[in-house]
């Protein structure tokens, strides 16, 4: 596992703009040398406002978008359509706007699919399976880039503080009875996270500031997740200057003036 590397911006808006570019750079690398990409998204407020400043850079052209797959890093269990789930943001955001093939957009199903939650972790590991290329040594694919909001708490994807989740070894699973609404989510496990190529925990704002220095601090993942997010070549850790207003000075490159 890689040793995180943090990047601190002036503010959320510059972080969205900063981690946008950082995405299409990252993407264009990658099909560059190997076709197509994958990358994994993130609701929460940066996240999302990271996938409309990707939807509102004219460089965004620049991504072969038919050639890449869009993963989930969780889910809210909620009907398709529903303004909460994380999908119906970056639909809004950014998937209506660019020419995906609609075969590599990998939905968490909700509860109007028929499943239940656990039928629809069961129903993704499955998908990810498919998709897990004999390199990959593993029942999922290595993702190029993967993007995690994280919560005051120090939740990724939707892996809260203390729960058994933390502690599966299956690559997805159904959470129920999450401290943040709604109760019941789908959520990529650890060892997923921790085997994609790049894992990128993009955090705002003075509350989630405690999480953050613990993420970065020796803290365990099943006290603070973050601290579990963790790529096998590179971990970035894109903070505003408010979210990162605890962690020593030492450990941060500031980037926006
Ligand atoms: O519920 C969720 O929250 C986190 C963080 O959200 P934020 O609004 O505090 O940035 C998000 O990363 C996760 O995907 C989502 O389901």
């Amino acid at each position: 596992m890689s040793v995180p590397s943090v990047i601190i911006h002036r503010d959320a808006d510059m972080l969205a703009k900063a981690v946008a570019a950082r995405v299409i750079t990252g993407l264009v690398d990658v099909q560059s040398s190997r076709g197509s990409a994958s990358l994994v998204l993130t609701g929460g407020t940066v996240g999302i406002a990271t996938l409309a400043e990707i939807a509102a850079s004219p460089a965004r052209d620049a991504v072969d978008w038919r050639h890449l797959d869009i993963w989930w890093g969780d889910e809210r269990f909620l009907p398709s359509g529903d303004p909460e789930r994380n999908e119906t943001g970056a639909r809004a955001a950014l998937l209506d706007h660019v020419d995906l093939d609609p075969a590599r957009v990998h939905v968490m199903r909700g509860p109007d699919s028929g499943m239940t939650a656990e039928e629809s972790a069961d129903a993704y590991a499955e998908e990810l399976r498919r998709a897990a290329r004999p390199e990959d040594h593993a029942p999922a694919p290595s993702f190029d880039i993967l993007l995690l909001g994280m919560g005051p708490d120090g939740h990724v994807a939707s892996l809260f503080p203390g729960m058994p989740a933390l502690y599966d070894t299956r690559p997805v699973v159904a959470v129920h009875g999450a401290p943040k609404p709604p109760p019941t989510r789908i959520s990529l496990t650890l060892p997923v996270i921790q085997a994609a190529r790049e894992v990128w925990v993009v955090a705002a704002g003075e509350e989630k500031a405690s999480a953050v220095r613990l993420a970065l601090s020796g803290s365990g993942p099943v006290q603070i997740p973050a601290a579990g997010a963790r790529g096998r070549q590179r971990t970035l850790f894109l903070l505003d200057r408010a979210s990162a207003s605890k962690i020593p000075a030492s450990l941060g490159r500031i980037s926006s003036p």
